[in-house]
């Protein structure tokens, strides 16, 4: 399920003001002896949009579980101010037989959502992703990044306070994956939901975050928090910018130095 309310077990009394999710001295180790994460302090503040960008393995979407409340740390705490979070994964996992528009609003139907509160909102994040034309089809006759936008439809449609989002562009070619970006960057600039985002892509990381936190190998600690001193209104006009650039190349360097 992409959307998920678990975390009414995750303990948000501690929080400092302003703070929506916060790890403090979080350490991970699975069952396995693997130890994915170590010593992981971090504050997000509402409303940042966060990047993680880190090499293979060294526990991004570990991080992502354990504000999601689907994991638990051994070491530490994590802390998430609210109960409304949506969460979009690399692979969209549309139920093959019900349609864009039956797909966005089962987890708003789940929800108890009222019927016609629920249709108004469908109906709003339809036209947010522009899926309009296709809101009657289904999966199967989508592309793949039409497939993502039904992705972030359905994870929007809760209206969710904090958004958790797991290298959701990595399966897509390179342009379909720049306009998602800006998409992304559009539907943010609407809802101003506080964000989490795994990537590889450095480029990506610095185009859409406030703050990128570089990551070192497994075990994951925090080795670099870059904050990208770019306009809060952003658009693909950014890529040309030679601050964006330079962002870039400062991130990528990190990302060399620690790996
Ligand atoms: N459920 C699990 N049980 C045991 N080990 C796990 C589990 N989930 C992840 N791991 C291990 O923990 C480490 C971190 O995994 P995680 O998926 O969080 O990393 P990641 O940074 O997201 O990786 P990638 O960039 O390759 O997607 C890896 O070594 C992985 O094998």
């Amino acid at each position: 399920m992409h959307l998920v309310d678990t975390l009414r077990d995750v303990d948000a009394s501690h929080l400092m003001k302003g703070v929506r999710v916060s790890f403090d001295h979080v350490g991970v180790r699975y069952p396995t002896g693997t130890q994915a994460l170590d010593d992981v302090t971090l504050a997000v503040p509402d409303g940042q949009f966060t990047a993680i960008v880190g090499p293979s393995g060294c526990g991004k979407s570990t991080l992502l579980r354990l504000a999601a409340g689907l994991e638990k740390p051994t070491a530490g705490s994590v802390a998430v101010d609210t109960s409304s979070v949506g969460f979009v994964f690399q692979e969209a996992t549309l139920l093959p037989w019900r349609t864009v528009r039956r797909n966005i609003g089962l987890l708003a139907r789940l929800a108890k959502v009222p019927k016609t509160e629920r249709e108004a909102r469908v109906d709003a994040v339809i036209d947010a992703v522009g899926l309009g034309d296709f809101a009657g089809q289904l999966p199967r006759a989508l592309s793949g990044g039409m497939r993502m936008r039904v992705s972030l439809a359905r994870a929007l449609v809760l209206r969710p306070d904090v958004m958790l989002l797991d290298e959701p562009f990595g399966a897509l070619d390179e342009l379909t994956r720049q306009d998602m970006q800006v998409e992304l960057l559009r539907l943010y600039e609407q809802s101003r939901f506080t964000a989490l985002f795994v990537t590889h892509s450095v480029a990506e990381a610095v185009l859409l975050a406030q703050r990128v936190v570089v990551m070192s190998p497994r075990p994951g600690r925090i080795a670099a928090v870059v904050d990208i001193d770019l306009p809060a209104a952003r658009g693909p006009e950014l890529r040309y910018d030679p601050r964006y650039v330079e962002h870039v190349a400062a991130v990528s360097a990190l990302l060399q130095e620690v790996r």
